[in-house]
């Protein structure tokens, strides 16, 4: 598809994430219209589709995605409700942008798989934003270089202000370490064959019964080891860092140090307070180029098997929390489409 016209997105969810899209579409993106939104809760449809011109609201997916001017489809609902979305979309052959996860786990994920190679074309890209991110852009491409020799371990560090209520301490490490997961595997280029989970005392600020920090360790088949201090009640800031250590030197990204404050005796800066503003220029700049290469006719970025994959070591991670101890990641042969 070589498009004159703007592409017509439909977003699916219009809750925090969702709307942040409506906005970025109509205000920031080039080449695309928001022509349809769709949320079970039909006020909040309403609601969103009242501030954009010539958008539908919608309470039923598979209506947004037959309407005449929808072309591509951008989902943002809950992880559990991505797969029957994703699918209604295969029935329609349309262009798919997926917030993490792709599904919350590996069973549903590989269905998703299966479906998409039945269409026998890529359709999905999973929305790993951080892959779109300038310092990790950067410390990709630095590992690229060689220049510092092969990494042998990555240390990662993700901290939120505070979980939603409805967060589970699985979800410590399907919704949020699903992204350093990703990252791992983009940074290093290796599969994720085993998660340890060390669970030291539930901070006192986490809710009640939340297994809130988790320390998580991964090793690849390339020999590295990546571990992440998922922290999601940490109460003062939104943090994601990750340093390279190499076999020549190391390289760090997420020190927030943009701006630094020298007055009254002291120095300092601002940490920031959650994923809008961290990555606001990494979800921009995604979302440019899925629509982009949309229009283009192709798919690019994060592919479904990159969801599937980090749903495997999830999954393998969660009963690693559950049980203590190492589990083996049981990943599927990588079917052609993805290779
Ligand atoms: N990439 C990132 O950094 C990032 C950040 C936050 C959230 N997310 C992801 O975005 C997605 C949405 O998260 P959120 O924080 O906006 O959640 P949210 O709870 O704020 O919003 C979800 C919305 O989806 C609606 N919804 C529920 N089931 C639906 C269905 N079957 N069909 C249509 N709408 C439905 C809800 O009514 C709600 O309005 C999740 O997959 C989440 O993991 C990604
Ligand atoms: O869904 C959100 C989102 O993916 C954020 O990027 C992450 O920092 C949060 O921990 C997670 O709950």
């Amino acid at each position: 598809m070589n498009r004159r016209e703007p592409l017509g997105i439909a977003v699916i969810g219009t809750g925090r994430m969702g709307a942040d899209h409506v906005r970025r579409i109509d205000r920031v993106i080039n080449g695309a219209r928001v022509a349809a939104v769709v949320d079970v809760d039909a006020e909040r449809a309403k609601a969103v589709a009242a501030g954009v011109d010539g958008c539908t609201a919608h309470t039923d997916p598979a209506a947004a995605m037959a309407a005449a001017d929808v072309d591509a489809v951008l989902i943002a609902s809950p992880g559990p409700a991505h797969e029957a979305a994703l699918l209604t979309a295969f029935e329609h052959d349309l262009p798919v942008l997926c917030e993490k996860p792709l599904t919350p786990d590996a069973a549903s994920a590989l269905r998703v798989v299966e479906a998409e190679q039945a269409l026998g074309h890529r359709r999905v890209q999973v929305g790993f934003m951080r892959r779109y991110d300038a310092e990790y852009v950067k410390l990709k491409a630095l590992l690229s270089t060689g220049r510092l020799g092969r990494p042998l371990m990555l240390h990662n560090r993700h901290r939120n202000v505070a979980s939603p209520p409805f967060f589970t301490s699985p979800m410590l490490i399907s919704d949020s370490v699903a992204h350093e997961v990703d990252a791992t595997r983009w940074l290093l280029g290796h599969e994720i064959t085993a998660v340890t989970v060390l669970r030291p005392a539930p901070s006192s600020g986490a809710p009640e019964g939340l297994r809130d920090p988790q320390f998580v360790v991964l090793e690849t088949d390339g020999g590295a080891l990546s571990d992440v201090e998922i922290f999601v009640n940490c109460g003062f800031g939104y943090q994601v860092q990750a340093e390279a250590v190499c076999e020549r030197g190391t390289a760090r990204i997420g020190d927030g140090h943009a701006l630094v404050t020298h007055t009254a005796g002291r120095w300092g800066g601002t940490i920031t307070q959650d994923w809008t503003e961290r990555f606001a220029q990494a979800y921009d700049d995604e979302i440019q180029t899925w629509v982009d290469a949309t229009r283009r006719g192709e798919v690019t970025g994060p592919s479904t098997w990159d969801g599937y994959a980090a749903a495997a070591v999830c999954e393998a991670g969660i009963r690693a929390l559950e049980n203590g101890g190492r589990v083996e990641v049981d990943l599927a042969e990588k079917p052609p489409l993805y290779r």
